[in-house]
Protein backbone atom coordinates (compact mmCIF):
# COMPACT_ATOMS: atom_id res chain seq x y z
CA UNK A 1 0.00 0.00 0.00
CA UNK A 2 2.93 2.16 0.00
CA UNK A 3 2.08 3.41 -3.01
CA UNK A 4 5.17 6.29 -3.35
CA UNK A 5 7.50 3.19 -3.85
CA UNK A 6 5.51 2.17 -7.58
CA UNK A 7 6.36 5.72 -8.59
CA UNK A 8 10.33 5.32 -8.74
CA UNK A 9 11.49 1.17 -8.85
CA UNK A 10 13.18 0.20 -6.24
CA UNK A 11 15.24 -1.86 -8.18
CA UNK A 12 17.29 0.83 -9.55
CA UNK A 13 18.85 -1.04 -12.20
CA UNK A 14 19.93 1.82 -13.99
CA UNK A 15 21.97 2.90 -10.44
CA UNK A 16 25.56 1.81 -10.23
CA UNK A 17 26.33 1.32 -6.71
CA UNK A 18 28.53 3.73 -6.03
CA UNK A 19 43.09 2.07 25.36
CA UNK A 20 40.66 3.41 27.38
CA UNK A 21 39.24 6.76 27.29
CA UNK A 22 40.83 9.39 29.46
CA UNK A 23 38.68 10.66 32.04
CA UNK A 24 37.39 13.65 32.26
CA UNK A 25 35.81 13.91 35.70
CA UNK A 26 36.07 17.22 37.85
CA UNK A 27 33.53 17.81 40.60
CA UNK A 28 34.26 21.33 42.70
CA UNK A 29 31.30 21.06 44.88
CA UNK A 30 30.80 17.13 45.60
CA UNK A 31 27.61 16.42 45.82
CA UNK A 32 28.23 12.60 45.58
CA UNK A 33 27.63 10.07 48.04
CA UNK A 34 31.01 8.85 47.58
CA UNK A 35 33.32 10.82 45.47
CA UNK A 36 36.38 8.36 43.73
CA UNK A 37 39.52 10.00 43.77
CA UNK A 38 40.75 8.79 40.12
CA UNK A 39 37.64 10.61 38.98
CA UNK A 40 38.30 14.33 39.66
CA UNK A 41 41.04 16.23 38.58
CA UNK A 42 40.75 20.02 38.24
CA UNK A 43 43.75 21.43 35.70
CA UNK A 44 43.87 25.29 34.95
CA UNK A 45 42.58 24.39 31.47
CA UNK A 46 39.39 22.44 33.25
CA UNK A 47 39.01 24.91 34.96
CA UNK A 48 37.77 27.72 32.46
CA UNK A 49 34.33 27.57 31.55
CA UNK A 50 34.53 25.07 28.53
CA UNK A 51 33.31 22.55 30.83
CA UNK A 52 34.50 19.82 28.96
CA UNK A 53 34.47 17.58 32.20
CA UNK A 54 32.09 16.13 34.07
CA UNK A 55 31.23 18.37 36.31
CA UNK A 56 28.73 20.52 36.38
CA UNK A 57 29.79 24.32 35.30
CA UNK A 58 30.08 26.67 38.63
CA UNK A 59 28.21 30.00 38.76
CA UNK A 60 31.79 32.31 37.87
CA UNK A 61 32.19 29.87 34.83
CA UNK A 62 28.69 29.71 33.69
CA UNK A 63 28.25 33.68 33.62
CA UNK A 64 32.59 34.39 32.73
CA UNK A 65 32.82 34.72 28.53
CA UNK A 66 33.88 32.01 26.47
CA UNK A 67 37.56 31.85 25.34
CA UNK A 68 37.14 31.43 21.76
CA UNK A 69 39.43 28.44 20.81
CA UNK A 70 42.99 29.10 18.74
CA UNK A 71 42.35 29.09 14.99
CA UNK A 72 44.06 26.36 14.37
CA UNK A 73 42.11 24.09 16.98
CA UNK A 74 38.92 22.46 16.23
CA UNK A 75 36.48 21.15 18.65
CA UNK A 76 37.53 17.61 19.20
CA UNK A 77 41.23 19.30 19.70
CA UNK A 78 39.86 21.19 22.09
CA UNK A 79 37.91 18.45 24.12
CA UNK A 80 41.22 16.79 23.60
CA UNK A 81 42.85 18.91 25.49
CA UNK A 82 40.76 19.61 28.33
CA UNK A 83 41.06 15.90 29.10
CA UNK A 84 42.64 14.98 32.17
CA UNK A 85 45.31 12.18 32.39
CA UNK A 86 43.47 9.53 35.13
CA UNK A 87 41.03 6.92 34.45
CA UNK A 88 37.59 6.44 34.65
CA UNK A 89 36.40 3.47 36.31
CA UNK A 90 33.30 2.81 34.20
CA UNK A 91 32.62 -0.14 31.65
CA UNK A 92 30.38 -2.53 29.77
CA UNK A 93 30.14 -5.52 28.13
CA UNK A 94 27.68 -8.29 25.95
CA UNK A 95 26.22 -10.71 28.19
CA UNK A 96 23.40 -12.94 27.23
CA UNK A 97 19.78 -11.02 27.10
CA UNK A 98 18.51 -11.62 30.71
CA UNK A 99 21.44 -12.71 31.93
CA UNK A 100 22.64 -11.61 35.92
CA UNK A 101 25.49 -9.66 36.73
CA UNK A 102 27.69 -12.33 37.61
CA UNK A 103 27.39 -14.19 34.39
CA UNK A 104 30.13 -15.87 33.17
CA UNK A 105 29.56 -15.89 29.67
CA UNK A 106 30.39 -12.49 28.38
CA UNK A 107 32.44 -10.59 25.67
CA UNK A 108 34.51 -7.48 25.04
CA UNK A 109 32.43 -4.77 23.17
CA UNK A 110 35.34 -4.87 20.68
CA UNK A 111 34.70 -8.41 19.84
CA UNK A 112 32.35 -8.66 16.74
CA UNK A 113 29.42 -10.83 18.13
CA UNK A 114 25.90 -10.73 18.06
CA UNK A 115 23.98 -13.53 19.49
CA UNK A 116 25.15 -15.58 22.81
CA UNK A 117 26.56 -19.29 22.90
CA UNK A 118 22.99 -20.46 23.09
CA UNK A 119 22.25 -18.33 20.11
CA UNK A 120 20.08 -15.96 22.10
CA UNK A 121 20.18 -11.98 22.07
CA UNK A 122 22.92 -10.18 23.73
CA UNK A 123 22.80 -7.04 25.81
CA UNK A 124 24.92 -4.34 26.63
CA UNK A 125 25.68 -4.52 30.42
CA UNK A 126 27.13 -1.41 32.55
CA UNK A 127 29.13 -1.97 36.10
CA UNK A 128 26.49 -0.22 37.63
CA UNK A 129 28.51 -0.81 40.75
CA UNK A 130 30.78 1.90 39.21
CA UNK A 131 27.94 3.92 37.80
CA UNK A 132 26.40 3.86 41.72
CA UNK A 133 29.30 5.49 43.40
CA UNK A 134 27.78 8.60 42.28
CA UNK A 135 24.44 9.65 43.21
CA UNK A 136 21.64 10.29 40.95
CA UNK A 137 21.60 13.58 42.25
CA UNK A 138 25.13 13.93 40.26
CA UNK A 139 24.41 12.34 37.32
CA UNK A 140 21.14 14.36 36.65
CA UNK A 141 23.15 17.67 37.17
CA UNK A 142 25.79 16.30 34.72
CA UNK A 143 23.35 15.80 32.41
CA UNK A 144 21.60 18.59 32.86
CA UNK A 145 24.94 20.63 32.74
CA UNK A 146 25.87 19.02 28.97
CA UNK A 147 22.39 20.18 27.04
CA UNK A 148 22.46 22.98 24.37
CA UNK A 149 26.84 22.85 24.77
CA UNK A 150 28.55 22.65 21.18
CA UNK A 151 31.42 20.74 23.78
CA UNK A 152 32.33 17.49 21.69
CA UNK A 153 30.96 15.18 22.11
CA UNK A 154 28.65 16.32 24.40
CA UNK A 155 26.75 18.50 22.19
CA UNK A 156 24.91 15.19 20.99
CA UNK A 157 21.60 13.94 23.35
CA UNK A 158 23.46 10.95 23.44
CA UNK A 159 26.98 11.61 23.92
CA UNK A 160 25.81 13.74 26.66
CA UNK A 161 24.76 10.36 28.59
CA UNK A 162 28.53 8.92 27.14
CA UNK A 163 29.18 7.02 30.76
CA UNK A 164 25.97 5.05 30.43
CA UNK A 165 26.15 4.44 26.61
CA UNK A 166 29.76 3.53 25.48
CA UNK A 167 32.12 4.73 28.63
CA UNK A 168 35.27 3.33 27.04
CA UNK A 169 35.79 4.57 23.87
CA UNK A 170 37.61 7.61 22.65
CA UNK A 171 35.90 10.82 21.93
CA UNK A 172 38.03 10.96 19.29
CA UNK A 173 36.38 7.70 17.99
CA UNK A 174 33.05 9.47 18.20
CA UNK A 175 30.93 10.03 14.83
CA UNK A 176 28.25 12.28 16.21
CA UNK A 177 25.84 14.91 14.06
CA UNK A 178 24.73 15.67 17.62
CA UNK A 179 21.88 13.87 17.52
CA UNK A 180 19.41 13.58 20.05
CA UNK A 181 18.12 16.32 22.00
CA UNK A 182 14.76 15.98 19.97
CA UNK A 183 11.77 18.50 20.58
CA UNK A 184 9.26 16.98 23.37
CA UNK A 185 6.41 18.70 22.11
CA UNK A 186 2.85 20.09 24.49
CA UNK A 187 -0.06 18.86 22.21
CA UNK A 188 -2.18 21.03 23.57
CA UNK A 189 -4.80 21.13 20.51
CA UNK A 190 -4.77 17.47 19.95
CA UNK A 191 -4.89 16.49 23.65
CA UNK A 192 -8.14 18.69 24.32
CA UNK A 193 -9.86 18.26 20.65
CA UNK A 194 -9.52 14.71 20.35
CA UNK A 195 -8.62 12.66 23.90
CA UNK A 196 -10.12 15.87 26.25
CA UNK A 197 -6.73 15.67 27.90
CA UNK A 198 -4.60 18.25 29.02
CA UNK A 199 -0.76 16.52 29.69
CA UNK A 200 0.05 15.08 26.16
CA UNK A 201 3.08 15.20 24.63
CA UNK A 202 4.73 14.17 21.25
CA UNK A 203 8.48 13.57 21.62
CA UNK A 204 10.03 14.55 18.17
CA UNK A 205 12.50 11.88 17.81
CA UNK A 206 12.16 12.23 13.98
CA UNK A 207 13.36 15.59 13.86
CA UNK A 208 16.69 14.33 13.83
CA UNK A 209 19.91 14.19 11.49
CA UNK A 210 17.78 11.66 8.88
CA UNK A 211 14.39 11.91 10.15
CA UNK A 212 14.00 9.39 12.65
CA UNK A 213 14.96 8.28 15.59
CA UNK A 214 17.66 5.49 14.18
CA UNK A 215 20.13 8.40 14.40
CA UNK A 216 20.44 7.69 17.97
CA UNK A 217 21.51 3.95 17.88
CA UNK A 218 23.56 4.97 14.47
CA UNK A 219 26.00 7.24 16.05
CA UNK A 220 26.77 4.53 18.86
CA UNK A 221 26.89 1.29 16.45
CA UNK A 222 29.25 3.41 13.67
CA UNK A 223 31.79 5.04 16.42
CA UNK A 224 32.27 1.46 17.82
CA UNK A 225 33.12 0.23 14.28
CA UNK A 226 34.98 3.50 14.19
CA UNK A 227 36.97 2.48 16.84
CA UNK A 228 37.13 -1.09 15.62
CA UNK A 229 38.76 0.00 12.29
CA UNK A 230 41.38 1.73 14.30
CA UNK A 231 42.32 -1.44 16.47
CA UNK A 232 42.82 -2.96 12.59
CA UNK A 233 39.43 -5.30 13.23
CA UNK A 234 38.36 -6.77 9.96
CA UNK A 235 35.51 -4.66 9.49
CA UNK A 236 35.35 -3.87 5.87
CA UNK A 237 31.91 -2.28 6.03
CA UNK A 238 28.72 -2.01 7.84
CA UNK A 239 25.38 -3.74 6.54
CA UNK A 240 22.00 -3.39 7.49
CA UNK A 241 18.54 -4.98 6.45
CA UNK A 242 15.91 -1.65 6.50
CA UNK A 243 12.32 -0.83 5.53
CA UNK A 244 14.17 2.51 5.23
CA UNK A 245 14.80 4.39 8.43
CA UNK A 246 18.31 2.04 9.87
CA UNK A 247 19.65 2.24 6.09
CA UNK A 248 19.35 6.19 5.69
CA UNK A 249 21.15 6.79 9.28
CA UNK A 250 23.71 3.99 8.49
CA UNK A 251 24.53 5.32 5.20
CA UNK A 252 24.95 8.87 6.65
CA UNK A 253 27.19 8.11 9.74
CA UNK A 254 29.15 6.01 7.56
CA UNK A 255 29.53 8.40 5.14
CA UNK A 256 30.21 10.69 7.66
CA UNK A 257 33.07 8.61 8.78
CA UNK A 258 34.23 7.41 5.34
CA UNK A 259 33.43 3.82 6.03
CA UNK A 260 31.62 1.58 3.21
CA UNK A 261 27.74 0.80 3.95
CA UNK A 262 25.23 -2.11 2.39
CA UNK A 263 22.00 -1.78 2.82
CA UNK A 264 19.37 -4.76 1.98
CA UNK A 265 15.70 -3.15 0.97
CA UNK A 266 12.68 -4.76 0.34
CA UNK A 267 12.13 -3.93 -3.17
CA UNK A 268 8.90 -1.46 -4.10
CA UNK A 269 8.40 -1.59 0.04
CA UNK A 270 9.77 1.87 0.83
CA UNK A 271 9.12 5.56 0.75
CA UNK A 272 11.01 7.19 -2.52
CA UNK A 273 12.55 9.62 0.24
CA UNK A 274 13.59 6.77 2.56
CA UNK A 275 14.91 5.23 -0.84
CA UNK A 276 17.42 8.36 -1.83
CA UNK A 277 18.95 9.01 1.34
CA UNK A 278 21.08 5.65 1.11
CA UNK A 279 22.03 6.31 -2.61
CA UNK A 280 22.37 9.74 -1.88
CA UNK A 281 25.06 8.88 1.03
CA UNK A 282 26.78 6.96 -0.89
CA UNK A 283 25.98 3.62 0.30
CA UNK A 284 25.91 0.44 -1.83
CA UNK A 285 22.01 -0.61 -1.98
CA UNK A 286 20.71 -3.81 -2.91
CA UNK A 287 16.73 -3.48 -4.27
CA UNK A 288 16.06 -7.26 -3.06
CA UNK A 289 12.71 -8.51 -4.37
CA UNK A 290 11.51 -9.87 -0.81
CA UNK A 291 10.07 -8.61 2.34
CA UNK A 292 11.82 -6.97 5.62
CA UNK A 293 12.14 -9.84 7.01
CA UNK A 294 13.69 -11.82 3.77
CA UNK A 295 15.75 -8.98 3.86
CA UNK A 296 16.73 -9.51 7.61
CA UNK A 297 17.59 -13.39 7.38
CA UNK A 298 19.99 -12.58 4.19
CA UNK A 299 21.87 -9.67 5.94
CA UNK A 300 22.00 -12.05 8.75
CA UNK A 301 23.71 -14.82 6.73
CA UNK A 302 25.81 -12.41 4.61
CA UNK A 303 27.19 -10.79 7.85
CA UNK A 304 28.36 -14.32 9.10
CA UNK A 305 30.78 -14.85 6.24
CA UNK A 306 31.82 -11.84 5.04
CA UNK A 307 33.46 -9.16 7.40
CA UNK A 308 31.02 -6.60 6.96
CA UNK A 309 29.40 -5.30 10.65
CA UNK A 310 26.01 -5.87 11.54
CA UNK A 311 23.85 -2.69 12.43
CA UNK A 312 20.65 -4.10 12.77
CA UNK A 313 18.96 -3.69 16.12
CA UNK A 314 19.62 -7.15 16.84
CA UNK A 315 23.16 -5.61 17.87
CA UNK A 316 22.77 -4.49 21.18
CA UNK A 317 24.73 -1.71 21.18
CA UNK A 318 22.42 0.23 18.55
CA UNK A 319 20.21 -0.20 21.73
CA UNK A 320 22.54 1.76 23.88
CA UNK A 321 21.96 4.95 22.09
CA UNK A 322 18.10 4.36 21.16
CA UNK A 323 17.68 4.30 25.39
CA UNK A 324 18.89 7.90 25.60
CA UNK A 325 15.52 9.09 24.20
CA UNK A 326 13.89 7.91 27.67
CA UNK A 327 16.26 9.75 29.84
CA UNK A 328 16.05 12.90 27.41
CA UNK A 329 12.36 12.62 28.59
CA UNK A 330 12.78 12.37 32.07
CA UNK A 331 15.17 14.71 31.78
CA UNK A 332 12.89 17.83 29.67
CA UNK A 333 10.11 16.98 32.18
CA UNK A 334 12.85 18.30 35.04
CA UNK A 335 12.94 14.82 36.01
CA UNK A 336 9.36 14.04 36.46
CA UNK A 337 7.97 10.48 35.12
CA UNK A 338 5.10 10.77 32.65
CA UNK A 339 2.79 8.05 33.07
CA UNK A 340 2.84 6.70 29.97
CA UNK A 341 4.79 6.59 27.05
CA UNK A 342 3.80 4.89 23.75
CA UNK A 343 5.79 3.98 21.42
CA UNK A 344 5.26 1.98 17.90
CA UNK A 345 6.73 -1.18 17.14
CA UNK A 346 8.60 -2.81 14.69
CA UNK A 347 11.57 -4.83 15.08
CA UNK A 348 11.13 -4.36 18.46
CA UNK A 349 13.89 -2.85 19.53
CA UNK A 350 13.05 0.50 20.14
CA UNK A 351 10.43 -0.82 22.97
CA UNK A 352 13.11 -2.24 25.10
CA UNK A 353 15.57 0.96 24.60
CA UNK A 354 13.09 2.74 26.65
CA UNK A 355 12.81 0.61 29.33
CA UNK A 356 16.34 -0.10 29.50
CA UNK A 357 16.73 3.95 29.76
CA UNK A 358 13.81 4.45 32.15
CA UNK A 359 14.76 1.41 34.52
CA UNK A 360 18.05 2.79 34.33
CA UNK A 361 17.41 6.22 35.43
CA UNK A 362 15.61 4.33 38.58
CA UNK A 363 18.07 1.93 39.43
CA UNK A 364 20.55 5.07 39.44
CA UNK A 365 18.17 6.85 41.64
CA UNK A 366 17.79 9.63 38.96
CA UNK A 367 14.32 9.01 39.22
CA UNK A 368 12.00 6.73 41.67
CA UNK A 369 9.54 4.74 39.10
CA UNK A 370 9.15 4.06 35.55
CA UNK A 371 6.49 4.87 33.21
CA UNK A 372 4.14 2.19 32.04
CA UNK A 373 5.08 1.45 28.14
CA UNK A 374 2.28 0.67 25.53
CA UNK A 375 4.22 -0.76 22.43
CA UNK A 376 1.49 0.39 19.45
CA UNK A 377 1.60 -2.25 15.84
CA UNK A 378 -0.21 -1.68 12.40
CA UNK A 379 -3.12 -4.41 12.36
CA UNK A 380 -1.31 -5.59 9.31
CA UNK A 381 2.52 -7.03 11.00
CA UNK A 382 1.07 -7.48 14.59
CA UNK A 383 2.74 -10.56 15.81
CA UNK A 384 3.71 -8.92 19.09
CA UNK A 385 -0.12 -7.43 20.01
CA UNK A 386 -1.20 -11.19 18.14
CA UNK A 387 1.38 -12.82 21.11
CA UNK A 388 -0.05 -10.31 24.29
CA UNK A 389 -3.43 -10.99 23.24
CA UNK A 390 -2.71 -15.12 23.96
CA UNK A 391 -1.33 -13.88 27.24
CA UNK A 392 2.39 -14.45 26.18
CA UNK A 393 0.97 -18.24 25.49
CA UNK A 394 2.61 -18.53 21.88
CA UNK A 395 5.01 -16.39 19.39
CA UNK A 396 4.01 -17.02 16.15
CA UNK A 397 5.78 -15.04 13.78
CA UNK A 398 3.26 -13.81 11.40
CA UNK A 399 3.75 -12.73 7.23
CA UNK A 400 3.55 -8.79 7.61
CA UNK A 401 1.24 -7.09 5.04
CA UNK A 402 0.97 -4.04 3.22
CA UNK A 403 1.08 -0.84 5.44
CA UNK A 404 1.40 2.90 4.89
CA UNK A 405 3.39 2.47 8.50
CA UNK A 406 5.61 0.82 6.02
CA UNK A 407 8.52 0.90 8.25
CA UNK A 408 7.09 -1.47 11.25
CA UNK A 409 5.99 -3.75 8.44
CA UNK A 410 7.39 -6.65 9.61
CA UNK A 411 6.33 -10.45 10.91
CA UNK A 412 8.89 -11.85 12.76
CA UNK A 413 10.75 -9.37 15.16
CA UNK A 414 14.39 -9.98 15.80
CA UNK A 415 13.96 -8.54 19.42
CA UNK A 416 10.63 -9.79 20.43
CA UNK A 417 12.07 -11.10 23.64
CA UNK A 418 13.44 -7.88 24.53
CA UNK A 419 10.04 -6.54 24.26
CA UNK A 420 8.29 -9.16 26.51
CA UNK A 421 10.94 -8.58 28.70
CA UNK A 422 10.17 -4.82 29.16
CA UNK A 423 6.50 -4.92 28.89
CA UNK A 424 5.74 -7.70 31.18
CA UNK A 425 8.25 -5.81 33.55
CA UNK A 426 6.49 -2.05 33.45
CA UNK A 427 3.07 -3.39 33.31
CA UNK A 428 2.97 -2.40 29.56
CA UNK A 429 0.34 -2.76 27.04
CA UNK A 430 0.01 -3.83 23.54
CA UNK A 431 -2.41 -2.54 21.14
CA UNK A 432 -2.77 -2.28 16.98
CA UNK A 433 -4.26 0.32 14.31
CA UNK A 434 -5.98 -1.00 11.16
CA UNK A 435 -5.25 0.85 8.21
CA UNK A 436 -7.81 3.75 8.83
CA UNK A 437 -7.08 4.49 11.95
CA UNK A 438 -3.55 5.03 11.63
CA UNK A 439 -4.25 7.32 8.70
CA UNK A 440 -7.34 9.30 10.49
CA UNK A 441 -4.77 9.81 13.42
CA UNK A 442 -2.12 11.36 11.60
CA UNK A 443 -4.47 13.13 9.43
CA UNK A 444 -6.48 14.27 12.98
CA UNK A 445 -2.57 15.14 14.20
CA UNK A 446 -1.51 16.79 10.97
CA UNK A 447 -4.67 19.36 11.13
CA UNK A 448 -3.65 20.55 14.78
CA UNK A 449 -0.20 21.50 13.36
CA UNK A 450 1.81 18.52 13.18
CA UNK A 451 3.36 16.56 10.32
CA UNK A 452 3.66 13.24 11.81
CA UNK A 453 4.56 9.92 10.13
CA UNK A 454 1.96 6.93 9.99
CA UNK A 455 3.84 4.59 12.37
CA UNK A 456 2.55 8.14 14.71
CA UNK A 457 -0.42 7.59 13.37
CA UNK A 458 -0.09 4.01 15.15
CA UNK A 459 0.86 5.26 18.15
CA UNK A 460 -1.85 7.85 18.78
CA UNK A 461 -4.58 5.08 17.40
CA UNK A 462 -3.43 3.24 20.52
CA UNK A 463 -3.51 6.08 22.58
CA UNK A 464 -6.90 7.08 21.32
CA UNK A 465 -8.00 3.40 22.04
CA UNK A 466 -6.77 3.32 25.76
CA UNK A 467 -8.55 6.97 26.32
CA UNK A 468 -11.85 5.71 24.96
CA UNK A 469 -11.40 2.37 27.03
CA UNK A 470 -10.96 4.63 30.37
CA UNK A 471 -7.20 2.74 30.75
CA UNK A 472 -5.52 6.34 30.02
CA UNK A 473 -7.17 9.16 32.10
CA UNK A 474 -7.52 12.52 30.83
CA UNK A 475 -4.95 13.83 33.52
CA UNK A 476 -2.53 11.62 32.91
CA UNK A 477 0.90 12.67 31.67
CA UNK A 478 1.44 10.55 28.37
CA UNK A 479 4.31 10.77 25.87
CA UNK A 480 3.73 9.33 22.19
CA UNK A 481 6.89 8.86 20.77
CA UNK A 482 6.90 10.08 16.84
CA UNK A 483 9.36 7.84 15.45
CA UNK A 484 10.45 9.51 11.59
CA UNK A 485 9.59 12.75 10.25
CA UNK A 486 6.54 13.45 8.45
CA UNK A 487 7.91 14.59 5.15
CA UNK A 488 9.10 11.04 4.33
CA UNK A 489 5.64 9.83 4.45
CA UNK A 490 4.38 12.69 2.00
CA UNK A 491 2.95 10.15 -0.88
CA UNK A 492 0.94 8.32 1.75
CA UNK A 493 -0.66 11.98 2.48
CA UNK A 494 -1.37 12.80 -0.83
CA UNK A 495 -3.17 9.66 -1.21
CA UNK A 496 -5.32 10.13 1.64
CA UNK A 497 -5.70 13.88 1.10
CA UNK A 498 -6.94 13.14 -2.34
CA UNK A 499 -9.35 10.41 -1.38
CA UNK A 500 -7.57 7.99 -3.54
CA UNK A 501 -7.23 5.04 -0.74
CA UNK A 502 -9.61 2.29 -1.70
CA UNK A 503 -12.05 1.48 1.15
CA UNK A 504 -11.29 4.25 3.17
CA UNK A 505 -13.43 7.12 3.45
CA UNK A 506 -10.43 9.38 4.60
CA UNK A 507 -12.84 11.76 6.59
CA UNK A 508 -10.12 14.17 7.28
CA UNK A 509 -8.87 14.34 4.16
CA UNK A 510 -8.42 18.29 3.11
CA UNK A 511 -8.26 18.06 -0.57
CA UNK A 512 -7.29 21.37 -2.78
CA UNK A 513 -9.90 23.20 -4.24
CA UNK A 514 -9.43 24.04 -8.03
CA UNK A 515 -10.51 27.81 -9.16
CA UNK A 516 -10.47 29.66 -12.21
CA UNK A 517 -7.77 32.15 -12.07
CA UNK A 518 -10.22 35.46 -11.43
CA UNK A 519 -11.59 37.55 -9.14
CA UNK A 520 -15.07 36.52 -8.51
CA UNK A 521 -14.64 33.01 -8.86
CA UNK A 522 -11.84 32.96 -6.27
CA UNK A 523 -14.26 35.34 -4.32
CA UNK A 524 -17.12 32.67 -4.13
CA UNK A 525 -14.78 29.91 -3.15
CA UNK A 526 -13.58 32.02 0.04
CA UNK A 527 -16.87 34.00 0.69
CA UNK A 528 -18.03 29.79 1.06
CA UNK A 529 -15.26 28.87 3.02
CA UNK A 530 -15.58 31.23 5.49
CA UNK A 531 -19.05 30.85 6.14
CA UNK A 532 -18.46 27.54 7.07
CA UNK A 533 -15.07 28.54 9.48
CA UNK A 534 -15.27 28.05 12.73
CA UNK A 535 -15.31 31.38 14.64
CA UNK A 536 -12.75 32.55 16.55
CA UNK A 537 -12.00 31.44 19.63
CA UNK A 538 -14.52 34.51 22.49
C1 LIG B 1 9.66 5.18 11.72
C2 LIG B 1 9.76 3.94 12.53
N1 LIG B 1 8.95 3.80 13.57
C3 LIG B 1 8.99 2.72 14.35
C4 LIG B 1 9.87 1.70 14.09
C5 LIG B 1 9.87 0.54 15.01
O1 LIG B 1 11.03 0.45 15.77
P1 LIG B 1 11.53 -0.97 16.26
O2 LIG B 1 11.90 -1.74 15.04
O3 LIG B 1 12.68 -0.71 17.11
O4 LIG B 1 10.37 -1.60 16.94
C6 LIG B 1 10.73 1.79 12.99
C7 LIG B 1 11.66 0.71 12.62
O5 LIG B 1 11.43 -0.43 12.83
C8 LIG B 1 10.68 2.94 12.21
O6 LIG B 1 11.51 3.10 11.19
N1 LIG C 1 12.29 0.27 10.76
C1 LIG C 1 13.57 -0.33 10.65
C2 LIG C 1 13.53 -1.83 10.61
C3 LIG C 1 14.82 -2.41 11.08
O1 LIG C 1 14.97 -2.08 12.38
P1 LIG C 1 16.30 -2.21 13.24
O2 LIG C 1 16.08 -1.21 14.33
O3 LIG C 1 16.36 -3.59 13.70
O4 LIG C 1 17.46 -1.87 12.41
C4 LIG C 1 14.28 0.30 9.47
O5 LIG C 1 14.12 1.49 9.29
O6 LIG C 1 14.97 -0.35 8.75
Amino acid sequence: MASSSSLFNTSLSSFEPKPKPKPFYRNPNPITKHRPSTLITCTSSTANNNNNNNSPPSAAAATAPKLRRAVDENIRDEARRHRSASSNDFSAKYVPFNAGFDSAEWYSLDEVVYRSRSGGLLDVQHDLAALKKFDGAYWRRLFDSRVGKTTWPYGSGVWSKKEWVLPEIDDDDIVSAFEGNSNLFWAERFGKQFLGMNDLWVKHCGISHTGSFKDLGMTVLVSQVNRLRKLKRPVVGVGCASTGDTSAALSAYCASAGIPSIVFLPANKISMAQLVQPIANGAFVLSIDTDFDGCMKLIREITAELPIYLANSLNSLRLEGQKTAAIEILQQFDWEVPDWVVVPGGNLGNIYAFYKGFKMCQELGLVDKIPRLVCAQAANANPLYLYYKSNWKEFKAVKANSTFASAIQIGDPVSIDRAVFALQNCNGIVEEATEEELMDAMAQADSTGMFICPHTGVALTALIKLRNSGVIGPSDRTVVVSTAHGLKFTQSKIDYHSKAIPDMACRFANPPVEVKANFGAVMDVLKDFLNKAPKSRA
